[in-house]
C-alpha cells in the first residue's frame, strides 16, 4: 500500500505514511461531526416523550462536551496529519528533485529547458502540496465516512437511507468519467504555462541582445501569444472542471429533495415518525455538504495526475551509478575508439583515440564544431558514450559514480558560474572546507589578489547574481582560483584564459605552469598562442582525432594543425 502510494503520487515513504494518517483522521473528524445529530435526534424523541429530566439533562449535557472534545481532537490531529505533514513532505520531495538533478546525466537537460525544470520544482511541488494537504484527506474522509454514515442511515430506515444515498454513485460517476477530459486540458495549460516561463526568462537573459539588435517589439508580440495561451489554457481548464464538478453537485442536491419527498409519504402512511424524519433531513444535508467539497477536490486530485506524471518523468530518470571509490593507477587519460552523438542524433565523435599523460599538457585544437568541448566534458562523464572506452588511471570511468570521479577534476569552464556571494565562498566552492588563508593563497596564485584589494570588503565583498558585478576576466580568475584551491590531479581548461588581458594571461600561465606540476592537463584552445607550449596536440575533424603530437611533430607532419598556425597568424596582423 505504501509503496503503491509512493509510486502513484511521487511521495517519500514518511510522507505515504502522513498521507494515510490524514486520510484516517478525516475519516474521524467526518464522523465526530455526525455525532451532534444523534445526539439531537435522541434529545427531541425524549422532549417529545416527555422523559427530559435531571439525569437526562446531565447525560445530554456530558454527550454535548464529549462531541465538542471528539471534534476539537479529530480537528487538531487532522491538521497535523495533513497541513503540517504536507508541508515537510514538499520540502522532502523538492530536495529530491533538486538532487535528482544533480544525478542524472546531461542528456536529460537536452529535452528540458530550465523554466520547465523549475517549474517542476516549484509549481508542480506547490500543486501536490495543495492536494494532499487540502484535497486527498479529506476526499479520502468523505467517501470513507459517507459510506459509514450511509451504513447507519440504512439501519434505521432502508427507504429513506435509499432516497438519501441513490445520487452518490451518480455524482462520482459524472466527476470520474470527466477525468480524461479534465486531465487532458490541465496538460495542455500546463505545457502553454511552462512556454511562458520560458519565454519571460530567455526576454529577461536576453534583454541586452534584443535591445542591441531593436527586437524588443517582434519578442514582446511573441510573448504577448504565449500569455493569451496560457491564459485560455487555464480558462478552458477551470471552465472545464467547473461544468462537470456543478452537474455533480446539482445532482447531490436532488437527494435532499428525495428524502423529502419519500419521507413525507413514509409519514404519512405512517410508516416513520417525525423525528425520525427529521433526523434523515439533517442527515442528508450534513452527508452531501463534505461531499460537495470531496467532488471538486476528486476534480483537482485527477488535474494533479499532470504534476505527477512530470515529476516522476525527473525521480525515474536513470542516473548514472558506479563505484563509489577510485582505484586508479596515476591519472592518464585514454580515449579509445571513442564514438558519441547528443540527444538529436547526430554523430559528433566518430572514432576518437588519444592518451593526455600525467604531468603533460594536452590541447584539444581544430575547427570550431570540432568536438573539443564535447570531448573533455566526455573525459569527466558528464555524458555517457556510446561506443568505446574512455579511462583514467586504468579504471573505466562508466563504472565509477559521477561525484566521485569528479573528485580526480578541476574544470575551468568558458562560461564560468558564480554565485550571488562573497568572493570568498565563491572560491571556497573548489573546496569546502578550506581554511580562509587556503582561499586567499588560491585567490593569490589565479591573480585576484588585485582586484579584490579594490573592493570595498575585500575578499567579503558580495559581487551579485552570477557575478554580475565583475568584469569577466575577473570573473574567470574567481573560478581559476577555485580549481588553484581544489588541487585535483587532472585539469580541464576550456579557454580558461580567454577573457584575460595580456599582462593577467602572462601572469595565469606562470600560475597554471605551478599548478600543472605532476598533473594531467587537457586543454581547449583557440589561440595557437596557448597551445605552441603543450607537450601533446590534437587535432579534432570530422569526429576523429586527425592529427596527434608535440606541436613541432605537428608542424611539420600535420596538415590541419599547420593550416590553423598559419591562419591565426594572419588574423593576429588584421586591425580595425
Ligand atoms: N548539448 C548539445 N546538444 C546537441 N548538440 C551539441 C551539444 N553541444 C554541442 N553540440 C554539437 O556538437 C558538435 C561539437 O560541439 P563542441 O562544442 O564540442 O565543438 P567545439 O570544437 O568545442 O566548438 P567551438 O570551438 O566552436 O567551441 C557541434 O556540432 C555542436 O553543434
Amino acid at each position: 500500500m505504501i509503496e503503491i502510494l509512493q509510486r502513484r503520487f511521487a511521495l517519500s515513504r514518511q510522507g505515504a505514511v502522513d498521507l494515510i494518517k490524514g486520510c484516517a483522521a478525516c475519516v474521524v473528524q467526518d464522523i465526530s461531526l455526525m455525532c451532534p445529530v444523534g445526539l439531537m435526534y435522541y434529545f427531541v424523541i425524549d422532549t417529545m416523550n416527555g422523559a427530559v429530566n435531571g439525569s437526562r439533562t446531565v447525560f445530554y449535557a456530558a454527550g454535548v462536551f464529549i462531541c465538542l472534545c471528539l471534534i476539537w481532537t479529530a480537528a487538531r490531529f487532522q491538521y497535523n496529519a495533513t497541513y503540517l505533514a504536507t508541508y515537510v513532505e514538499s520540502g522532502v520531495r523538492r530536495i529530491a528533485l533538486a538532487e535528482q538533478l544533480r544525478k542524472i546525466p546531461l542528456s536529460f537537460f537536452g529535452k528540458k529547458d530550465i523554466a520547465d525544470l523549475t517549474n517542476s520544482i516549484m509549481g508542480d511541488c506547490a500543486a501536490l502540496e495543495t492536494a494532499f494537504s487540502h484535497f486527498v484527506p479529506s476526499l479520502t474522509g468523505s467517501i470513507i465516512s459517507t459510506v459509514l454514515i450511509g451504513s447507519c442511515l440504512f439501519a434505521y430506515d432502508w427507504r429513506m437511507a435509499l432516497a438519501a444515498v441513490w445520487v452518490l454513485p451518480i455524482a462520482f460517476a459524472v466527476t470520474l468519467f470527466s477525468a480524461r477530459i479534465q486531465e487532458y486540458f490541465k496538460s495542455r495549460s500546463v505545457t502553454a504555462n511552462v512556454a511562458l516561463e520560458s519565454g519571460v526568462q530567455e526576454c529577461i537573459e536576453c534583454l541586452q541582445d534584443l535591445k542591441a539588435n531593436n527586437a524588443e517589439g517582434d519578442y514582446l508580440k511573441g510573448l504577448n501569444e504565449r500569455i493569451d495561451r496560457a491564459e485560455s489554457g487555464q480558462i478552458v481548464t477551470e471552465f472545464g472542471t467547473a461544468l462537470f464538478v456543478v452537474s455533480s453537485t446539482l445532482i447531490l442536491k436532488l437527494g435532499i429533495a428525495t428524502v423529502a419527498l419519500t419521507g413525507s409519504a413514509l409519514l404519512i402512511r405512517g410508516e416513520i415518525d417525525i423525528p425520525l424524519f427529521f433526523m434523515f433531513l439533517l442527515a442528508a444535508s450534513r452527508l452531501y455538504s463534505p461531499l460537495e467539497g470531496a467532488l471538486q477536490n476528486l476534480a483537482a486530485v485527477i488535474s494533479t495526475r499532470t504534476n505527477i506524471k512530470r515529476m516522476n518523468e525527473i525521480l525515474e530518470y536513470p542516473v548514472q551509478t558506479g563505484e563509489n571509490r577510485v582505484t586508479n593507477q596515476g591519472c592518464d587519460i585514454v580515449f579509445d575508439h571513442v564514438g558519441f552523438a547528443y540527444n538529436t542524433g547526430r554523430t559528433v565523435l566518430k572514432d576518437v583515440s588519444f592518451t593526455a599523460k600525467q604531468g603533460e599538457v594536452t590541447a584539444l585544437v581544430g575547427p570550431s564544431g570540432g568536438g573539443k568541448t564535447t570531448v573533455s566534458r566526455l573525459a569527466a562523464r558528464f555524458w555517457d558514450i556510446d561506443r568505446g572506452k574512455i579511462t583514467v588511471g586504468g579504471m573505466d570511468i562508466s563504472k565509477i559514480e559521477p561525484e566521485t570521479l569528479l573528485s580526480l577534476y578541476s574544470i575551468v569552464f568558458q562560461d564560468v558560474t558564480l554565485f550571488n556571494n562573497t568572493i570568498m565562498e565563491n572560491i571556497r566552492i573548489g573546496r569546502k572546507d578550506a581554511a580562509d588563508e587556503e582561499v586567499m593563497e588560491a585567490a593569490r596564485l589565479a591573480n585576484c589578489d588585485e582586484f579584490t584589494k579594490k573592493l570595498p570588503r575585500g575578499y567579503h565583498s558580495m559581487i551579485g547574481e552570477n557575478g554580475c558585478e565583475l568584469s569577466g576576466g575577473e570573473r574567470q580568475r574567481v573560478s581559476i582560483a577555485r580549481a588553484f584551491l581544489k588541487n585535483a590531479p587532472i585539469i580541464l581548461l576550456d579557454e580558461a584564459t580567454a577573457s584575460l588581458d595580456v599582462e593577467n594571461e602572462s601572469q595565469i600561465q606562470t600560475a597554471l605552469s605551478r599548478l600543472i606540476k605532476d598533473k594531467t592537463v587537457l586543454v581547449i584552445a583557440h589561440r595557437m598562442r596557448t597551445v605552441s607550449r603543450a607537450d601533446k596536440v590534437v587535432v579534432l575533424s570530422d569526429g576523429i582525432a586527425a592529427e596527434q603530437g608535440t606541436p613541432k611533430e605537428l608542424m611539420n607532419t600535420g596538415r590541419i594543425y599547420p593550416h590553423m598556425v598559419r591562419l591565426q597568424a594572419m588574423s593576429q596582423r588584421w586591425g580595425i
